[in-house]
């Protein structure tokens, strides 16, 4: 199993500050007991299906040095022999110290984050490119796992977004210890909402936009947006970039300006501060954009496909024009930039259908992907609904999906622990009765195979959902699957 990185040289805390009269100095913090170093300090979280107290024993074993934890943790953990530290909400405090431990890297780079239902990775993979392009040592750190200059940085946390922020601070060492002098990051709301990225100050945050996803863990979309609100707010970030294109994002601006604590960049809307001037589809597929922006015009091309990816464009342009960053620049870096799984296209030659593989997996998303299809032949949409995730999603997805496209093929995306056709009959439900042709296309790979029998050379061909993903989850058990390299083997001819 591939390990957890860990900086060389950390400033470590005397255990005293936590645990009065206790010595030692803690040089680590973990919240697994299973990944415990010797000289860590052990959090034991209460979780969803276990206290992670229970395992403090563990944790000795393998050198934890101290407990940090919560009253119900107390108990658990007496037995351990360790000196235990209770707190009333241990994520704030774990926070706190692992910032300390590992020596707050994040002050020692320019560091961006993105946040919004949708467009954080392609936010942060543009932003890359355009910072890139300014001589930067850029590293990333989001769903596509992280990365410093380009190469990929292993971790066993890398399929989590944004990592808990012991994994956060320690993969921020290694960064700084790598040569990076800027970081752009993903925020999720999950992030935001336990505790994640608390300990560090954002150069500059995004805001994307706001759609349905993750009401499982947020219950509604006032919490939802409450979570996202709290990277723009409290002194977390310097400067804030809202797409004040919507009414979350005007909301949102307007308390960024009522606090006054960070200077408020506002893009895509009226009166916008980046504004797109006009926008033209490029005949190869993406646009040339004009944009106004407080230092003037700048006119870029991009090559990935979509209306949507030009507002990306325009966030991370705006995030550097934030930070004082020449944004005529960093422009000429977004010209060849493209992000895996997203409005990817699958070449399967002459004659063929278009193919695109992109990651949509909101209702908001699945009609941004199908509408970024150019207007030629039909449009045949593939998608499913992740199991265990926001199940009242799944009908909206199979609406916007009906709307966008002239055919919708239903299939599997990671059913997880669900029974895959129960998923795939709310999208079905969703998708029925709008005019397009529905089909229940059973597993994915039987799902894709159709789409490609039945398109003709000028139809486009969308399978959305999994973009990157490499696996499908079927009732736990990962298998291997995808999406761009099912699509080219069943699609050559
Ligand atoms: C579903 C969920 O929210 N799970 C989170 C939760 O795990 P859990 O409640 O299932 O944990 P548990 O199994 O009850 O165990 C409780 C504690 O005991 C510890 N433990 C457990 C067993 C053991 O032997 N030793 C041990 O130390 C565990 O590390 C844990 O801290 O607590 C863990 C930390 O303690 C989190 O890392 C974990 O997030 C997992 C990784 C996760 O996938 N979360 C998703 C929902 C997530 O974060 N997604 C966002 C959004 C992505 C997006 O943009 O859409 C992301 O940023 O990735
Ligand atoms: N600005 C945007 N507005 C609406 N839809 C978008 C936008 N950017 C991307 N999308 C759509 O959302 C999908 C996911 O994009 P991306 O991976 O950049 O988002 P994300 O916020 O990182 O998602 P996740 O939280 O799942 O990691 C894309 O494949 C595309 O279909
Ligand atoms: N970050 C999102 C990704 C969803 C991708 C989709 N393929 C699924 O499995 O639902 C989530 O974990 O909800
Ligand atoms: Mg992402």
């Amino acid at each position: 199993m591939t390990d957890d990185p860990r900086p060389s040289a950390v400033d470590g805390l005397p255990l005293a500050s936590l645990v009065p009269g206790a010595s030692g100095v803690l040089t680590g913090v973990t919240l697994d007991s299973r990944r415990v170093r010797p000289g860590d300090l052990y959090v034991g979280l209460p979780g969803a299906s276990t206290h992670g107290a229970r395992f403090a024993d563990a944790a000795a074993a393998a050198g934890a040095l101290a407990v940090l934890t919560d009253a119900e943790g107390a108990s658990l953990a007496a037995g351990s022999g360790l000196p235990v530290a209770v707190v009333e909400d241990p994520r704030v405090a774990m926070a706190d110290v692992a910032a300390t431990v590992y020596g707050r890297p994040g002050d020692r780079v320019e560091l961006f984050g993105v946040t919004g239902t949708n467009g954080k990775t392609s936010t942060v993979f543009l932003l890359d490119a355009a910072l890139t392009a300014l001589g930067r040592t850029v590293a990333t750190i989001g769903t596509i796992g992280y990365r410093l200059a380009g190469a990929p940085v292993e971790s066993s946390r890398s399929t989590i977004t944004t990592p808990e922020s012991p994994d956060l601070q320690a993969l921020l060492g290694v960064l700084v210890e790598g040569g990076a002098d800027t970081v752009a990051m993903e925020v999720s709301s999950h992030a935001l909402a336990l505790h994640r990225a608390d300990g560090m100050v954002f150069d500059a945050a995004a805001f994307t936009m706001l759609g349905q996803d993750h009401l499982e863990f947020h219950h509604t979309m006032e919490e939802y947006f409450s979570a996202k609100a709290k990277l723009f707010t409290g002194g977390r970030t310097r400067a804030a970039v809202v797409n004040t294109a919507d009414d979350w994002g005007r909301r949102l601006a307007a308390m960024v300006a009522a606090e006054g604590a960070a200077t408020l960049v506002t893009t895509l809307g009226e009166d916008a501060d980046y504004r797109v001037r006009w926008a033209e589809p490029l005949p190869a597929g993406g646009s040339r954009v004009l944009l106004d922006h407080p230092g003037g015009e700048v006119e870029f091309t991009l090559s990935m496909l979509g209306e949507f990816n030009v507002a990306n464009a325009v966030t991370a342009l705006a995030l550097i024009g934030a930070t004082g960053g020449d944004v005529r620049a960093a422009a000429r870096g977004l010209a060849d930039a493209h992000v895996p799984g997203r409005m990817q296209r699958v070449d399967l030659g002459e004659g063929r259908p278009h193919v695109v593989v992109d990651f949509a997996h909101t209702p908001q998303a699945v009609a941004a992907a199908l509408n970024a299809l150019p207007a030629t032949g039909r449009r045949i949409a593939v998608l499913g609904a992740g199991g265990d995730r926001d199940p009242s999603k799944r009908g909206p997805m199979g609406r916007a999906a009906a709307r966008g496209a002239d055919v919708v093929i239903v299939t599997d995306d990671n059913p997880r622990s669900e029974v895959p056709g129960t998923i795939r009959a709310s999208v079905l439900e969703g998708a029925r009765g709008r005019g397009a042709e529905v089909v229940d296309g059973g597993d994915r790979r039987s799902a894709i195979a159709r789409a490609l029998a039945m398109a003709g050379p000028d139809d486009w061909v969308a399978v959305l959902g999994k973009g990157h993903e490499t696996g499908q989850d079927v009732g736990g058990t990962v298998s291997p699957f995808d999406d761009v390299a099912v699509v080219r083997e069943l699609g050559g001819q």
